[in-house]
């Protein structure tokens, strides 16, 4: 029989490739979308089947982590073996200025999908994985980070993630429930957000490269983290919940990279080699061969608290879930600017020729 799996946040990216790869295990996958008056299924779209074809495994359903009726309702609906909550308002700028929605959401919204679970009594049949993250981290106690490393959260978004943490560990050792955290650090694709400093990046390397932007404006460049792809880390999130007992796994590469070099390495793929001069935020990125200034800075990227380094040590997901990165630094950045190359292109080909 097969098993069904419940995705919020199926949009994003992680639900996008998640819901990939539980149907290509086999599974039913129900998946949760905030409603949006403009169009946000974008990522899930090739997974949508003809309705009239039979064996569908792929459903959507309209739901919110801040409405616990409407979840209770889904979860009595769609009985699940094993529930995936990765929807959650998950950038960590955005959580100065919505503090209060953020913890409505990103906390209390996992403490509703675990009680959703325990009144329809479905502890025992219903596994239960929550998006935890490196930010929890954030003024790092130790390096590299680890499963026992103290946390020290930086921002509204990681002290909401620290609330859902512990509610899970306490639903696992208070209930009996199969409940895992996934601490996962930086994953990224072609289809991360654009408004994350990788595809921010990417976006601007292939824009530029078109001749349709000038240049990247940034905040800070010093930043370091461990930066894997979402493909392999979805991989991770399934392992944890096939493991006889629920438990606490950080998911990384274990080599931390900085917001410069990540612009080093996007401009080189495109033949660019940058030149930095000045200082703080007078520094500027320069195009070594013609001179033409491609990076600047911009204050309002600045965070009010900001996370320096993470480096995370995934020994006990390699030990007890087989789990590895596949994808290396270099091979992620090329990858994610050649597809943002190539999506230019189409839409400039698109455009010349709907103006033909
Ligand atoms: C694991 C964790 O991963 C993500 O959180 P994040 O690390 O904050 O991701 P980010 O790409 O927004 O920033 C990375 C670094 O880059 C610096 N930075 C410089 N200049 C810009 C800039 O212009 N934009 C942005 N966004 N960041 C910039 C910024 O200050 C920070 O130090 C989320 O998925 C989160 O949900 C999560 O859980």
């Amino acid at each position: 029989m097969s098993k069904t799996a419940l995705i919020t946040g199926v949009t994003g990216q992680d639900g996008a490739y998640l819901a990939e790869i539980l149907l290509d295990k086999g599974y039913i996958v129900h998946g949760v979308k905030r409603r949006s008056s403009s169009f946000n299924s974008a990522r899930v779209e090739h997974l949508y089947q003809d309705p009239h074809e039979s064996g569908v495994r792929f459903f959507m359903h309209y739901g919110d982590l801040t409405d616990a009726t409407n979840l209770i309702r889904l979860v009595q609906e769609v009985q699940p073996d094993e529930i995936y909550n990765l929807a959650a308002q998950s950038h960590v700028q955005v959580s100065f200025e919505t503090p209060e929605y953020t913890a409505n959401a990103d906390g209390i919204g996992t403490l509703r999908l675990l009680e959703a679970i325990r009144i329809l009594g479905m502890e025992e049949r219903t596994r239960f994985y929550q998006a935890s993250t490196s930010e929890l981290y954030g003024k790092v106690q130790e390096t590299p980070q680890r499963e026992t490393t103290p946390f020290y959260p930086r921002s509204p978004y990681a002290a909401a993630k620290l609330y859902a943490y512990w509610i899970t560990v306490n639903y696992r050792e208070a209930y009996g429930m199969h409940a895992s955290n996934g601490i996962l650090f930086n994953h990224e694709s072609p289809i991360r957000g654009e408004t994350f400093v990788t595809r921010k990046i990417t976006r601007a390397v292939a824009a530029i490269q078109h001749g349709l932007q000038d240049v990247l404006y940034l905040g800070n460049l010093d930043a370091k983290r461990d930066w894997g792809h979402a493909r392999d880390y979805v991989e991770g999130m399934w392992r944890m919940l096939q493991q006889p007992e629920g438990g606490d796994y950080v998911l990384a590469t274990g080599e931390a990279h900085s917001v410069r070099e990540f612009v080093e390495l996007a401009f080189a793929r495109v033949g660019k080699t940058i030149e930095w001069r000045g200082k703080g935020v007078n520094e500027k990125g320069y195009d070594a061969s013609t001179g033409a200034p491609l990076v600047r800075i911009d204050e309002r990227y600045f965070r009010p608290t900001e996370v320096d380094l993470l480096l995370g040590d995934p020994s006990k997901a390699h030990r007890e879930l087989g789990w590895r990165h596949g994808t290396t630094f270099t091979d992620l950045v090329n990858e994610m600017v050649d597809a943002d190359l190539h999506q230019f292109a189409v839409s400039l080909d698109y455009a010349k020729h709907r103006f033909d």
